[in-house]
């Protein structure tokens, strides 16, 4: 059957109850858990029961001593600590000695106030460090503190290699050793799944669910994007609060402070990326260690000239929504797998050659398969002229360029423009000012275009090794028998890796570019027995599912807040044999896993699906962020 060409809208119903309105108990019913704090759990679990499992945590008697031994401040008054009820709650600004426990889901450090039990979480601190925080925030029952000093580091501390590690928002553990990066990911989905999915680690049928986690093979230069998503975003934005001249955000009492304004009173821009917790503030960047060398070229030749006058190129201000410059969107393909595999076979002469040599060396060879690099620009209108000395210097970079006989990279300039006053990186409309409109990548011995605003993992290399156990989990008899329901499939990219074994494969997603990205993958690689339809998971109607035969193979790979209730329901419905849940939010993938195999109490659903193994992926080293793929069979 021939894949469906026309993106068809799947059964919608509207969702009966807007998140933001305040749930009686029959809407609580159709809702998900609550997992705002999925990490409390582990600590507080005592106090919840099986049977009536709740997420809002209250603190715990031993807390509710008052203490003033902790607190280090001078002006310490402990007593006017205690809130109301007469539990432990450290004052705004009060300093605390803490130790590190363990890190919490984004990366952050989790701390128990010494015999109080009382948690405080706190950014860039590594577990056992010992070190003194500042309250800055009370949340709930918990606080958040600001790390002053470290009295005691870690031994698994290392030296970060990134000059900016210890401020940017992308890398968190950079100076956290490898091997304990990986131990305190699997310890915490190991928590999570304990806890919010309530797998017992003392049942003997759960000890061989849970598997080490895979290690990334390359820890740097491993992101092919550099895009909006956590913080590692490349903007052109104005800097606030501005005093001195200096091009750097600095570091000073833990806070990201500027440094910034000119003699003459004009005020200074960036082009780099986002302070963490700041949507106004960047951190000027000329190079970032996660991405491909090539794509830090790119950079360093952007940032030698945009600031020219002459250019007349003028940065996008997030608070007056003037200027031109948004966005720079660095996509590059395998350039570290392309340079190792020569530079291992360059290292049997036992020499030294840098990587960019190698890659010069090598292109001289290969007249194709050579890494693409893509340079989006988002710009609030479209003024094509503005951006042609741009275009001019990066096209003739040779690094980037075939030039003579050293044929590196294509290189494909793109023009997104966004006329809107948010920060979006997507374009209303899209021009190519360079090359051609997408980049190739390869997966899994299959080609995929891809386009700026496409979703495609962002760790090829490591998207290999989770695309083999995916594949591994599904569990394919080998006779091309099987149907695949696909959910959440961006660009098909799961699903055609597996059509050629099974007998057809219907993919579901949301957006509709990834729609039409899946369709051209499939025809590029020669595929006809995959369907992509666009629709919403989340507003999924009683007609989902009867424009398919029942699948053999479910593979759910949902973003971060993970699936719908209704899809869950859907899910325990259907029966499919098998479900391999992909999961980039172990929080959310614990409380799924728990409603499939435990059912949904709240509403008298039971679950029918057995947990069989459960292996967390690395694909992300130095930030917070675990993959988890799951397999699941029907009890
Ligand atoms: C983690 S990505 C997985 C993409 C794909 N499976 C892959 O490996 O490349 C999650 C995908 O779910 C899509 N998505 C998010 N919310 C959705 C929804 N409510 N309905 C359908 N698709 C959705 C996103 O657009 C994204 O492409």
């Amino acid at each position: 059957m021939p894949y469906i060409t026309k993106t068809q809208p799947l059964p919608l119903l509207l969702l009966p109850f807007p998140p933001q309105k305040k749930l009686t108990p029959k809407m609580q019913s159709h809702t998900l858990k609550h997992l705002t704090c999925p990490w409390l759990l582990k600590f507080r679990s005592a106090s919840c029961t099986i049977a009536s499992f709740s997420f809002t945590q209250h603190p715990q008697p031993e807390q509710q001593q008052e203490q003033t031994q902790y607190s280090i401040n001078n002006n310490n008054k402990s007593k006017s600590n205690s809130n109301k009820g007469g539990s432990y709650f450290p004052k705004r600004g009060q300093e605390l000695e803490l130790v590190c426990e363990s890190l919490a889901f984004k990366g952050k450090g989790l701390c128990k106030v010494a015999d109080t039990g009382f948690i405080v979480l706190c950014d860039r601190v590594l577990p056992g460090e010992k070190f003194v925080g500042r309250v800055t925030r009370k949340k709930g029952n918990y606080a958040e503190v600001t790390k002053i000093k470290t009295i005691s580091p870690h031994w698994d501390a290392v030296d970060a290699p990134c000059e900016y590690a210890s401020y940017c928002g992308g890398c968190k553990t950079q100076n956290l050793s490898y091997e304990a990066q990986l131990r305190e990911k699997e310890q915490q989905v190991r928590d999570l799944v304990v806890h919010v999915g309530r797998f017992s680690d003392k049942d003997p049928e759960n000890s061989c669910v849970m598997k080490p986690i895979v290690p990334c093979g390359i820890q740097f230069n491993y992101r092919n994007k550099v895009s909006v998503i956590n913080y590692v975003q490349f903007g052109l934005v104005k800097k606030a609060m501005v005093s001195l001249w200096s091009s750097h955000l600095v570091l000073k009492d833990g806070c990201l402070k500027n440094h910034l304004r000119k003699g003459n009173g004009e005020v200074n821009y960036a082009l780099g990326l986002h302070a963490p917790g700041f949507f106004d503030k960047v951190l000027n960047v000329d190079k970032c260690l996660l991405q491909s060398e090539p794509a830090n070229v790119v950079l360093a030749a952007v940032q030698d000239c945009w600031r020219d006058a002459q250019l007349g190129l003028s940065p996008y201000d997030v608070h007056s929504h003037a200027g031109f410059l948004k966005h720079l969107m660095l996509r590059s393909g395998r350039y570290f797998d392309y340079c190792r595999s020569y530079r291992l076979q360059l290292l049997t002469f036992k020499s030294y050659i840098p990587l960019d040599l190698i890659a010069i060396l090598l292109s001289r060879d290969v007249k194709t398969g050579l890494p693409e690099l893509m340079v989006n620009f988002v710009t609030s209108s479209y003024e094509p002229d503005l951006l042609k000395p741009l275009v001019e210097k990066i096209s003739s970079i040779p690094e980037v360029v075939c030039t003579g006989n050293f044929k590196f990279q294509y290189v494909s300039i793109m023009n997104n423009v966004n006329s809107s006053v948010g920060n979006t990186s997507v374009g209303e409309e899209e021009h190519t000012l360079y090359g051609k409109s997408t980049i190739t990548e390869t997966l899994r011995g299959l080609t995929f275009q891809i386009s700026a605003n496409s979703f495609f993992q962002t760790n090829t290399h490591q998207a290999e090794v989770l695309y083999k156990l995916i594949e591994d989990c599904a569990g394919l008899r080998g006779d091309g028998s099987e149907i695949v329901l696909d959910l959440f499939c961006g660009t098909g990219t799961i699903g055609l890796t597996l059509a050629r074994k099974v007998k057809h494969v219907y993919g579901y997603e949301v957006v509709p570019q990834a729609i039409s990205d899946a369709h051209r993958n499939a025809t590029l690689n020669g595929i006809s027995n995959a369907n992509f339809v666009q629709g919403d998971l989340n507003k999924i109607g009683e007609n989902f599912g009867n424009e398919f035969p029942k699948p053999d193979i479910v593979i759910s790979d949902p973003n971060r807040p993970g699936m719908h209730m209704k899809l869950i329901k859907f899910l325990l419905k259907l029966k499919a044999p098998r479900i391999v849940y992909v999961s980039c939010n172990p929080a959310t993938c614990a409380r799924d896993l728990d409603y499939l195999c435990h059912g949904v109490t709240e509403q008298n659903i039971k679950g029918c699906y057995k947990l069989k193994s459960l292996q967390p992926v690395d694909m992300f080293p130095h930030t917070p962020h675990i993959e988890c793929v799951c397999l699941l069979e029907l009890s």
